[in-house]
């Protein structure tokens, strides 16, 4: 199938499950992203009613009405539990790692968040879910090993941009709740005009500094939700631009986890052409210690990332 940008040139009606028989995907493996994709519908529903029956979880029995995050994280992990291709998971919302099967010949492991930016759904900005998925049953393995990664984002539209290896490809869901796609082989330009600055500027190292108000000098505009999901979606779809949450003076370490955040998202970002650094290495390089790593991050267009390397690199002349 070839990448089709103009509106009514994209193959039409390609449902996830189909996209995936066609790029002859791994059978377990498109069974695991349709298990997720599954469970996004009810996550769709719960951020838009904050019905929280609907979620199959068990308060019928009256129990305390669930942050959306964790009720997000026990749909997703219900849905993991019982796909029968799963080994182990990893949750943003939960503090070990947890063992489905024992045997985990021909399994998946995931790591995900199952909610991220959960503090913008009481002011109705968009939020996501972010999804790495390793074959067997290692999750503490560099991001360069993920064989797929995901993220649904629950804005106006809910749009899931999925890569499997072979280029990044975004699906929409209709009315049917169904992920139909919408566009192939998403690319980034080798730079952009829009940037992402998370965190606190006055606690930005000098390096940082310096790369930012370059950004601003050439024109660049700023464009921040606070949602990872979202910010890192608006660089994927127009192409262009550098999302970065860095490390600050009083945290080297940044503030965005490793193995459910910036691994998940550097796979994307590097399937379509772009890069994702820490500012001294490359995200999907960094052998995890725990489940719990932070990281800095600059991630998007690679000319834009390997500038604030060069930013960066000067700070500790
Ligand atoms: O509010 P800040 O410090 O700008 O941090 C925003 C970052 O934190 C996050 O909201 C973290 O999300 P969660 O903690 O809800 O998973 C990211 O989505 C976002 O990029
Ligand atoms: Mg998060
Ligand atoms: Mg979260």
């Amino acid at each position: 199938m070839t990448a089709a940008k103009e509106a009514g040139t994209t193959p039409f009606q390609i449902d996830l499950r189909r996209y995936l028989r066609e790029l002859d995907e791994n059978r377990d493996l498109t069974r695991l992203i349709c298990e997720i994709a599954d469970a996004s519908k009810y996550i769709v529903n719960s951020i838009r009613t904050g019905d929280l029956g609907v979620a199959g979880t068990s308060n019928l029995y009256g129990e305390d009405q669930l942050a959306l995050d964790v009720l997000s994280d026990r749909i997703i992990r219900k849905r993991l539990l019982h796909s029968g291709v799963v080994a182990r998971v990893a949750s943003e919302e939960i503090s070990e790692i947890i063992t489905i099967s024992p045997d985990s010949r021909g399994k998946y492991s995931v790591a995900y968040d199952p909610l991220d930016g959960s503090s913008l759904v009481d002011v109705n900005l968009a939020v996501g879910t972010i999804v790495s998925i390793y074959e067997g049953d290692n999750l503490l393995q560099p991001g360069r090993n993920q064989v797929a990664a995901l993220y649904i984002l629950y804005g106006p539209r809910t749009t899931m941009m999925l890569s499997t290896g072979n280029g990044v490809h975004e699906f929409a869901m209709n009315q049917l709740m169904e992920y139909n796609l919408v566009q192939e082989n998403l690319k980034l330009d080798p730079k952009g005009s829009i940037y992402s600055p998370g965190g606190q500027r006055n606690k930005y190292t000098p390096g940082t500094e310096k790369f930012v108000s370059h950004l601003e000098a050439k024109g660049s505009k700023l464009r921040y939700s606070g949602g990872l999901v979202p910010d890192i979606n608006q660089i994927l779809v127009k192409g262009k631009g550098v999302f970065l949450y860095p490390h600050l003076q009083d945290n080297p370490n940044g503030k965005l986890r490793v193995l459910y955040e910036l691994n998940p998202m550097a796979y994307l970002v590097e399937q379509a052409g772009g890069a994702a650094s820490t500012g001294k290495q490359r995200i999907l390089d960094l052998q995890p210690q725990g489940i719990e790593d932070r990281a800095p991050v600059f991630i998007g267009c690679k000319e834009d990332v390997a500038l604030a390397e060069k930013f960066i690199a000067e700070e500790a002349k």
